[in-house]
């Protein structure tokens, strides 16, 4: 799913309204009417307090929207205007007539603190206050509006954003913006949703269509893109009923050092879930009886050094390498990576030891093949491209890495983003439960078991990416968050895999008029 910047955003709006010759505040009454389905949908008349916050522009119109349509259906409504300006955008004016219409109970102005209302936990609040048109720091009275809806614990539900989150800046003042329950948002996310200073202002969040122009949506290139299921379907590649083990790739995985041998077995056996037809491991000596006994699947050629890898040789041609997991830094190590990155001419990931020793010495970058996919959690990153000072700046820094060394870097996290030059794709499966030792290997492996299987190295990226979350939260299911280990997601790789063509099931609830 494509997340729209604030400039285009406003861009389908004009073009929606010119091709579809609206009349001006369609829009809002659609979002308002949208909005207003789904509360209506979940409260069923019920005579819980809401009340409505409305800024003065276009979010504060969707808000009065709503408002007029809770009113005419009896629900039991207070509806605000928050007066943080002169300038009432045209269509928050009409929508505003439109509400004194059908009550004769007029919006209250909110000018200070001392206009707070109360308001109980068991009530609603509704959050229009500001949407994406937020584009400078807040007063102080509305801060403390803020700090009001939290302090009350009432449940709050966010129009398009929560208040205070600029779309493409980071926060200024964290307790200047609105803790959402949920936020519903139109036509698409954004990209605040899942970065890891902003995703925690919206616990929940739902797109909610307006209709915008679908032939400016198909063809609009967007900076950021969302990556579930409907994305990765067309991705997968089904398996032809005569194919056999040779189709599928050689896969190698490189690394390993005394102690740290686990590491290269989960990956192995992570290659081989994926769907590779082969997997060798290339280890220290010390690793060759526990990867053949717990991992009799795989072949294992042996480094000549008991402890770690200090020559690399091998006369097999493999599909793909994953190299770095659990290898050690050691000089002996970092002399042969470094003949490696000038004599192969396979697909590769880099992970874990072989990210930091090229952070180390950054010469070795220049060796990267092309395309090469890069997997650093945070830490790793600031090592490879530098500290940053919010999520933006990290990820800007990262696209310029990415373009400037032609690789892909997957930064891990929560949401994971997938960063290709300027593009960046968020992958939306996985969970803390996968905050566990171990969990990285795994992802090393699936994507090194994907590249042999031919998918192109993007594809692999965010195929892999996807299937390593979808198996996380399928084995979160059987162990919890507490007990979940980075070999229970290999073990749900196949589900993950049957999941792709499952049918959601259909909710059982009729929709309200
Ligand atoms: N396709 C869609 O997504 C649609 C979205 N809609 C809604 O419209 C808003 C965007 O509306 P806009 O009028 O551009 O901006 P805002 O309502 O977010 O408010 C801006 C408003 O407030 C002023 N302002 C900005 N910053 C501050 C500040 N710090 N202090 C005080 N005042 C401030 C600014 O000057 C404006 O006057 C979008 O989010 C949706 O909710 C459409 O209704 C339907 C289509
Ligand atoms: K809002």
């Amino acid at each position: 799913m494509k997340i729209f910047s604030k400039e285009q955003i406003y861009q389908g709006d004009k073009i929606t309204e010119e091709r579809q010759e609206l009349p001006a505040s369609e829009l809002m009454e659609r979002a308002g009417l949208q909005i207003f389905n789904w509360m209506h949908m979940r409260m069923q008349g019920a005579q819980v307090p809401v009340h409505i916050f409305c800024g003065i522009g276009n979010n504060g119109g969707d808000g009065l929207v709503l408002a007029r349509h809770l009113i005419t259906h009896g629900y039991n409504v207070e509806v605000y205007v928050v007066n943080c300006g002169n300038s009432r955008s045209d269509d928050f004016l009409t929508a505003y007539d439109k509400v004194k219409e059908v009550t004769k109970k007029w919006p209250k102005l909110l000018k200070c603190e001392n206009d707070f209302p109360t308001f109980h936990k068991d009530d609603i609040i509704v959050d229009a206050v500001f949407g994406i048109g937020l584009n400078r720091k807040i007063d102080d009275w509305i801060k403390a509006l803020f700090k009001h809806f939290k302090a009350s614990g009432a449940f709050t539900l966010s129009v398009d954003i929560p208040s205070g989150l600029y779309t493409d800046a980071p926060i200024e003042d964290r307790e200047g913006v609105v803790r959402a329950n949920y936020t519903l948002s139109f036509q698409a996310p954004k990209a605040i949703f899942f970065l890891p200073e902003t995703a925690e202002y919206t616990a929940q969040w739902e797109v909610i269509d307006v209709g915008i122009d679908r032939e400016f949506l198909m063809q609009t290139e967007t900076e950021f893109e969302l990556i579930s299921k409907n994305e990765v379907i067309p991705i997968y590649k089904p398996r032809e009923r005569f194919s056999h083990k040779g189709l599928f790739g050689h896969g190698l995985i490189i690394g390993g050092s005394y102690g740290k041998i686990g590491a290269v077995q989960l990956a192995s056996r992570s290659v081989l879930s994926a769907g590779a037809g082969l997997v060798t491991a290339y280890v220290p000596k010390c690793g060759y009886l526990p990867i053949q006994t717990s991992l009799p699947e795989a072949m294992v050629i042996t480094d000549e050094d008991e402890y770690s890898i200090t020559s690399i040789k091998f006369d097999l041609e493999p599909t793909a390498i994953g190299i770095g997991i659990g290898m050690g830094k050691a000089a002996e190590s970092f002399k042969v990576f470094k003949t490696l990155l000038t004599s192969t001419k396979v697909p590769m990931v880099i992970d874990a030891d072989a990210l930091n020793m090229i952070s180390e010495n950054k010469e070795l970058l220049e060796l990267v093949p092309e395309n090469s996919i890069l997997t650093p959690h945070p830490k790793e990153l600031e090592r490879l491209i530098g500290n940053w000072t919010d999520d933006f700046d990290k990820l800007k820094k990262t696209s310029e890495f990415s373009l400037k060394h032609k690789v892909i870097v997957i930064i891990k996290g929560a949401n994971t983003i997938t960063v290709l030059g300027e593009k960046k794709f968020i992958n939306v499966t996985g969970n803390p439960g996968m905050s566990t030792g171990g969990s990285g290997d795994v992802l090393t492996g699936i994507i090194t078991g994907l590249l042999c299987q031919s998918y192109s190295p993007v594809e692999a990226s965010l195929f892999g990416v996807y299937l390593h979350g979808r198996a996380g939260d399928m084995a979160l299911e059987e162990y919890g968050y507490q007990s979940l280990l980075a070999s229970n997601i290999i073990d749900y790789m196949g589900d993950a895999y049957i999941d792709l063509f499952k049918q959601p099931e259909q909710p059982q609830v009729e929709e309200a008029e």
